[in-house]
């Protein structure tokens, strides 16, 4: 497991016992800039839920690096956040750093550093006092990025984290992936701009309810490939 951050071993991944994710084998390297493709329905948020250790697989293994998931962070779509729920940017950030600090309590100076310097690094150092309710859906994915940097997490999963964005708050979050990679973090997002992961994202997982195809991306985002998993989600080979 050494330069393995995550190996998926035979695993099935499922809702109410009905299989999302199928018999799927593979790593993910320490290290490695891996973007999570394929069709609506395809299983690539059931994957990382299953990887977040949020759903147990039906079948297989999921052995993460270290036997913890103390050491990743996750993103989640959008849609799953509750926003309603009054809260500032700033403790929405702040709330990054938890695992290192157990509570508020022990938040010394130097986290305050941390979250400010955070709020920068995506553009909001103005934002810290608003009311998270009150952002717009690109300034809200920069605080969640922010919050992320505050995790300081050795693997990072994101769930389609440019969803919902411009293309200039595209290219400042994907400049913050960019950095994650370049440290030696282990990157992987989930993402539908084939554009993007072309350009950004040296390996590549295609999906269709299971894996069609997973290695670098060139090799993986063939018309074929491409056709085979649209056709899997279709219904054509299951
Ligand atoms: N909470 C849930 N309960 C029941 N079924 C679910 C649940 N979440 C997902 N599914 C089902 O699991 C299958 C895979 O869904 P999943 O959300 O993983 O796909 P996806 O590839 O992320 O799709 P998208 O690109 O549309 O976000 C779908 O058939 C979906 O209906």
């Amino acid at each position: 497991m050494c330069h393995t951050a995550i190996e998926l071993d035979q695993v099935s991944l499922g809702w109410r016992d009905r299989i999302a994710v199928r018999d799927i084998s593979g790593t993910f390297a320490r290290g490695s800039m891996t973007a999570i493709v394929g069709p609506n329905g395809a299983g690539k948020s059931t994957l990382i839920k299953g990887i977040m250790g949020m759903l147990s697989p039906l079948r297989g293994h999921i052995r993460l690096a270290n036997d913890s998931s103390a050491h990743m962070a996750c993103l989640p779509q959008q849609g799953e956040l509750d926003r309603s729920f009054p809260i500032t940017t700033y403790d929405l950030v702040a709330m990054g750093a938890w695992r290192r600090t157990g509570s508020w309590k022990r938040f010394k100076a130097a986290e305050h550093d941390r979250v400010q310097s955070a709020l920068e690094a995506v553009g909001l150092a103005d934002f810290g006092a608003r009311i998270v309710g009150t952002l717009s859906g690109g300034q809200l994915q920069r605080a969640l990025f922010a919050r992320l940097l505050l995790h300081d997490a050795d693997t990072l999963l994101l769930d389609e984290p440019f969803s919902a964005v411009d293309r200039h708050t595209t290219e400042d979050l994907m400049a913050v992936l960019q950095a994650w990679h370049s440290e030696g973090r282990t990157v992987i997002a989930v993402l539908h701009d084939m554009e993007l992961v072309r350009a950004c994202f040296p390996q590549a997982l295609l999906m269709g309810g299971q894996a069609v195809a997973w290695g670098p991306t060139p090799q993986v985002l063939t018309p074929e490939n491409l056709h085979l998993a649209r056709h899997l989600c279709a219904g054509d080979y299951l």
